[in-house]
């Protein structure tokens, strides 16, 4: 898990692509990935970046197993 920080409960990365194109194919990955696992991130998107905190809201909105899952899981995506 590459350069994710674990900052008010939420494990956090902001991703920078090329372009719009880029950071929106991105996130469309990441939204089957995560309606897989049952487990949806909260993100943002300005033009080329992605802003991405992961927390448990059904575990008492903290970071457990399954946000360290989907942030390998993310990282694993934003480097093919
Ligand atoms: C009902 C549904 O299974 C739950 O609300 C799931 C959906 N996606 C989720 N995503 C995240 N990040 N945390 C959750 O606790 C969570 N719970």
């Amino acid at each position: 898990m590459k350069n994710w920080k674990e900052e008010d409960n939420k494990l956090k990365k902001s991703f920078e692509f090329k372009d719009f194109v880029g950071a929106f194919g991105f996130m469309s990955q990441v939204a089957l990935i995560a309606e897989k696992m049952n487990h949806h991130p909260e993100w943002t998107n300005v033009y080329n970046t992605v802003d991405i905190a992961l927390q448990s809201h059904d575990d008492g909105d903290k970071v457990t197993e399954k946000d360290h899952k989907l942030a390998k899981a993310i990282d694993k995506i934003s480097d093919l």
